[in-house]
């Protein structure tokens, strides 16, 4: 199999530093919702799975994206690749050898050329395998669908990939099914198979992640030997900071669609700087249980996609949060109902002053409750105050202001905070004046 030369330091399209340059990459999935919803008037719900996301890859570099489970870490890897179509913004391939192009205007060959120069690696090597395949085949099979080899030289260069990644005696492995693989040696042969079209971007999803413990740094070790040896580009998508540390050059925080901090792995570390990436850093589990850490996790779950937190997404489960960061109805509701769970003896009577919270579901940054009376209501929410007089929501609330029986909370409206520079880092946070 030829090799690349590691980084090249020109290119035909003069531009050989940006291999992948993505500006404000959207990706929207439209939930259709069923004949029932339909019938009743409800509207068809929209996931912002990617929410305007800028970033470029170097050649040659690690970029890790991090994030829980629903931030979008996966639908932008696949995006990459062309697998999901953008909705919104551009993702421009600098290919070494085809020049630059935009992803969303290639068809037919160019778009499968971009699919053998960008490669996918998944969690789950057992279901990326074919079980009724041989290795053999199915890491030869994508040089049999591009037609690129057969016959003896498809063999020479099978047998090539398994002995790079480590499956040797390769004649041992040939043979073989992914059922006879264990799951360290089935990820090689994904690997083998990503590796076996000479690719240049390899966009690896959690590709440790199902792995025992005793593997997963043998993986990642053979993972940047060959972005050694190939002069690879790697997008790492994961959850877990600690493998982030190990294997990334760089890393891009993400919440709910957005990069939410980026910079270079030992700043992150070092010096985090948004409440989000301070959290994640918190709840690395520390394998020393002498130095057992606290656990901080943000509370409550990550929102709905759907119905993304106005102003900063994260701001509900925010610690740090501040007056500017978008609060709103929802939020009023969070306070009214963790109240009660505090006051069970009080909900009868404090829920026929409320009234109904159901309006309080629709985003906004003003707050319309009440079905007693303002006053009572007022009183009500002083009360709740009293009981957290240090809960951030009541710095973001501008005024209250009487409307008949009930009252209207008015909210400091704030947009979500872009990316700004902060020292090595770039961070999405009203915390960080920005200093470019
Ligand atoms: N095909 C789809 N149709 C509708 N919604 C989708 C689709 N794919 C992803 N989503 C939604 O988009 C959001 C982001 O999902 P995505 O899988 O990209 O996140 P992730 O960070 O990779 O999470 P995970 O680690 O669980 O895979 C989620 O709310 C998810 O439910």
């Amino acid at each position: 199999m030829p090799t690349k030369p590691e980084i090249l330091s020109s290119s035909p399209t003069g531009r050989s530093e940006v291999v992948l340059d993505i500006d404000q990459l959207a990706v929207h999935f439209q939930l259709q919702g069923g004949a029932l919803s339909r019938l009743f008037g409800l509207k068809a719900r929209r996931v912002r799975a990617v929410d305007g996301v800028s970033v470029s890859l170097k050649r040659g570099e690690v970029l890790g994206l991090v994030g829980e489970s629903g931030s979008g870490k996966s639908t932008f890897g696949r995006a990459l690749l062309g697998l999901v179509p953008a909705t919104d913004g551009r993702i421009t391939y600098h290919s070494q050898d085809r020049g630059e192009r935009r992803v969303s205007e290639m068809r037919g060959a160019e778009l499968r050329q971009l699919r053998t120069d960008l490669q996918m690696v998944f969690q789950d090597p057992h279901a990326a395998l074919n079980p009724s395949m041989t290795i053999e085949e199915a890491v030869g099979h994508p040089l049999v669908i591009h037609k690129i080899a057969s016959g003896k030289a498809l063999k020479t260069q099978v047998a090539a990939a398994l002995e790079r990644v480590g499956l040797s005696p390769v004649e041992r492995f040939l043979p073989k099914y992914p059922s006879d693989l264990s799951g360290g040696q089935k990820q090689r042969a994904v690997i083998a198979r990503a590796i076996i079209l000479n690719p240049e971007v390899l966009v690896a999803d959690e590709p440790v992640s199902m792995l025992d413990m005793s593997v997963r740094a043998k993986i990642l070790q053979l993972m940047l030997d060959l972005k050694q040896e190939m002069g690879l580009t790697y997008v790492y998508i994961t959850h877990d900071l600690a493998s982030a540390k190990y294997f990334c050059d760089r890393i891009a925080i993400m919440y709910l669609g957005r990069i939410v901090e980026i910079g270079p792995t030992a700043e992150i570390f070092e010096n985090p700087r948004h409440p989000y990436t301070k959290a994640l850093l918190k709840a690395i589990p520390e394998p020393d249980p002498d130095r057992m850490v606290p656990r901080d996790l943000p509370r409550g779950e990550i929102p709905d996609a759907a119905e993304p937190p106005l102003g900063c997404s994260f701001h509900p489960r925010c610690a740090e949060a501040i007056e500017g960061c978008g609060w709103e109805s929802r939020d009023l509701r969070t306070l009214i109902e963790e109240h009660w769970t505090r006051k069970v003896e009080a909900y009868d009577d404090e829920k026929a002053v409320i009234g109904d919270l159901g309006s309080l579901d629709q985003p906004s940054t003003t707050a319309r409750i009440g079905a007693g009376g303002a006053g009572q209501v007022r009183a009500l929410l002083d009360r709740i105050k009293a009981e957290k007089p240090d809960e951030p929501l009541w710095k973001g609330v501008r005024d209250i202001e009487d409307a008949g029986n009930a009252v209207e909370v008015h909210f400091v409206p704030a947009d979500a905070p872009k990316l700004r520079r902060a020292g090595g880092v770039d961070v999405a946070c009203v915390l960080y004046p920005d200093e470019s």
